[in-house]
């Protein structure tokens, strides 16, 4: 569970730690406005993608499934800054679909949460594979992160790409290959 009075008492000492007063006017409401911030943003930390990927669609459809450009914001572990992009996921469907809309949710179950960008594309190819049983699954993320490009070594521009395959997508070269050319075409 997210102890807001924790979070409250957190920012109260951030910015003691900065220099600055927490009863100046303009700062008075900030730790309760961030505490209602990290709540949506690390939701994710009470949810599991099982509750979205339960209800399945039969079909006789047995071809690639892919779904791009999907955007998730993220915050990293280490500095806890934002990282955010594109996922592009790809299934190969074995006699059953889900829902569109949910491959969004799942990558807002994992996205909300603190990430490392890696982690984040495993655990959502790991949870598609557990919840659905595709005979393949490839998970494509995209992304800048802030802690490269404000602060640090600041390299505004970079981008970040990580792959996660299993299944089919593990084993057959020539899929994987399908996969970038659909990627590409904007198909
Ligand atoms: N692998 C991986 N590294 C990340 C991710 N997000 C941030 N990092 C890196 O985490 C590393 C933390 O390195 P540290 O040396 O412990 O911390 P630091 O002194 O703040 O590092 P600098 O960013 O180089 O200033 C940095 O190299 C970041 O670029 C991520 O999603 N995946
Ligand atoms: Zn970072």
């Amino acid at each position: 569970m997210i102890d807001q009075n924790k979070i409250k008492e957190g920012v109260r000492l951030l910015l003691e730690g900065i220099g600055e007063d927490p009863s100046r006017e303009g700062l008075l409401e900030t730790p309760d406005r961030i505490a209602r911030m990290y709540t949506e943003l690390f939701a994710g930390m009470e949810e599991t993608p099982s509750t979205h990927l339960s209800k399945m669609f039969q079909t006789t459809n047995s071809e690639m499934v892919l779904e791009k450009d999907i955007t998730f914001y993220s915050t990293c572990e280490h500095h806890m800054l934002p990282f955010f992009g594109k996922v592009h996921i790809a299934y190969i469907p074995d006699g059953q679909v889900v829902g569109l809309s949910k491959l969004a949710r799942t990558v807002e179950v994992y996205a909300r949460r603190l990430q490392l960008q890696e982690q984040l594309t495993d655990q959502i190819a790991e949870a598609l594979m557990t919840c659905m049983q595709p005979k393949g699954v490839l998970v494509m993320t995209e992304a800048e992160h802030l802690c490269m490009t404000m602060r640090g070594i600041k390299k505004p521009g970079s981008k970040t790409v990580c792959l996660a395959r299993r299944g089919l997508f593990a084993t057959d070269p020539e899929l994987e290959a399908r996969f970038f050319r659909m990627l590409e075409r904007n198909v």
